[in-house]
């Protein structure tokens, strides 16, 4: 089956043309800097339109038969790939708040899709459906019922289709059975999440309610202390200037004025004392996190490094290890400078747990759900 995946960003859309029974991919492109004065398009729906106008010649070859989406917010009430319609796109948009960053724009490439081909089926596939596995122990904050109840505040989880592609590779690279298989998931993008999988399934992980909490990211925060948002509002900055400040101007960019890891670690080795310790703080707090879910999955099989900076980043992944003495986890420093796309161990044999890099494929995850959704449809 010949899938469109669209996965919409607030300035970018990444789109990818795969076909299914091949995994080949005929198209693959990135529109960045859209929106009004940036440069590129006006919006999503004039995105959309060069995208086709890309794709004009592959789709003469062989049309369109569905698009994928990935849609990072589901709610509670998505836990499954979903074939979209009307009633499933407001649904989606009612959730715009909980994800600010995201789910306005992944509506924009739903919309865009609708008005371009009204007739192509389209699936969304959630970023939250993996971690529908929590326990409540793990999803639930320590504030009154009404919050759950009434705003459905409570931990959801993201990069859900990343960490479970992952998970399964690993555990076949290990040659453990998924559902005998713990690990500790390391997603390290510009948005970063670690996950805490138990028998193949999700029961935690660092993003909660939003995208926000968690580890260092490259323009989020993660973790802090909750009053400092009551601090700051009472020394009168809005709720909108605190998003913003949180979500765009924190994390590696805060402390190091850059939020490319590339950028950082270089000027990090030139001498950069802020490189310096954006590094020591992102790779601090990730460390605190895995020693907590090594306990939580009940001893880990595996520790897994994917997405951009985890994948690509042997500086970052050593930094992070170096502070797993105390797991007795030990990297392969020979191993850890390979720079290869195929699925590896970076550890030493002797290692107390063994350390994976395994590159994530959230469009492949995105293609095959569509598919099987809409071939069930
Ligand atoms: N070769 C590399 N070395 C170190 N970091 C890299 C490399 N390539 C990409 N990155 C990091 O990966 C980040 C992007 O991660 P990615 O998962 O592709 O992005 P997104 O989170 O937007 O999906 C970049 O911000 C950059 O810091
Ligand atoms: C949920 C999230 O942070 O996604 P991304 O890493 O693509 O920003
Ligand atoms: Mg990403």
């Amino acid at each position: 089956m010949r899938v469109l995946v669209i996965n919409s960003g607030s300035s970018s859309l990444k789109y990818q043309v795969r076909d299914t029974d091949s995994n080949e991919i005929a198209a693959n492109g990135l529109i960045e800097r859209i929106g009004e004065g940036s440069g590129g398009p006006a919006d999503h729906g004039e995105a959309m339109e060069d995208v086709a106008a890309v794709l004009e010649g592959v789709l003469t070859q062989k049309p369109l038969d569905a698009v994928g989406h990935r849609v990072v917010h589901g709610g509670e009430r998505f836990s499954e790939p979903v074939l979209i319609n009307n009633e499933i796109t407001r649904a989606i948009e009612r959730l715009n708040p909980l994800a600010p960053l995201h789910n306005p724009a992944n509506v924009l490439g739903i919309r865009a899709i609708t008005a371009k081909w009204p007739d192509l089926p389209q699936v969304a596939v959630f970023d939250t459906a993996f971690h529908r596995t929590l326990p409540e122990h793990a999803w639930r904050y320590a504030v009154p019922d009404s919050l759950y109840r009434q705003y459905g505040i409570r931990r959801y989880g993201f990069h859900g289709t990343s960490h479970e592609f992952v998970t399964g590779r690993a555990a076949a690279l290990l040659g453990v059975p998924l559902d005998g298989f713990n690990a500790v998931v390391a997603h390290l993008g510009n948005g970063a999440s670690l996950t805490a999988v138990q028998g193949g399934a999700s029961i935690d992980t660092s993003m909660g309610f939003t995208p926000l909490e968690g580890l260092v990211m490259g323009t989020r925060s993660g973790d802090l202390d909750p009053s400092i948002l009551i601090y700051l509002q009472r020394q009168g900055l809005s709720a909108d200037e605190i998003d913003t400040m949180l979500n765009r101007e924190s994390g590696l960019k805060a402390l190091a004025g850059n939020n490319d890891m590339r950028a950082i670690v270089d000027a990090a080795e030139a001498g950069d004392r802020h490189a310096r310790l954006a590094l020591d703080v992102a790779s601090y707090r990730l460390a605190k996190y895995i020693g907590g879910y090594h306990v939580a999955v009940g001893g880990a099989q595996a520790l897994v490094f994917t997405a951009g900076i985890g994948e690509n980043s042997a500086v970052f992944r050593a930094l992070v290890v170096d502070r797993l003495g105390a797991l007795g986890v030990k990297l392969d420093a020979g191993a850890n400078l390979v720079r290869v796309t195929s699925p590896r161990v970076v550890s030493t044999a002797d290692s107390a747990i063994p350390v994976l890099v395994v590159p994530t494929d959230e469009e492949q995850a995105i293609a095959e759900a569509t598919a099987a959704i809409v071939l069930a449809s």
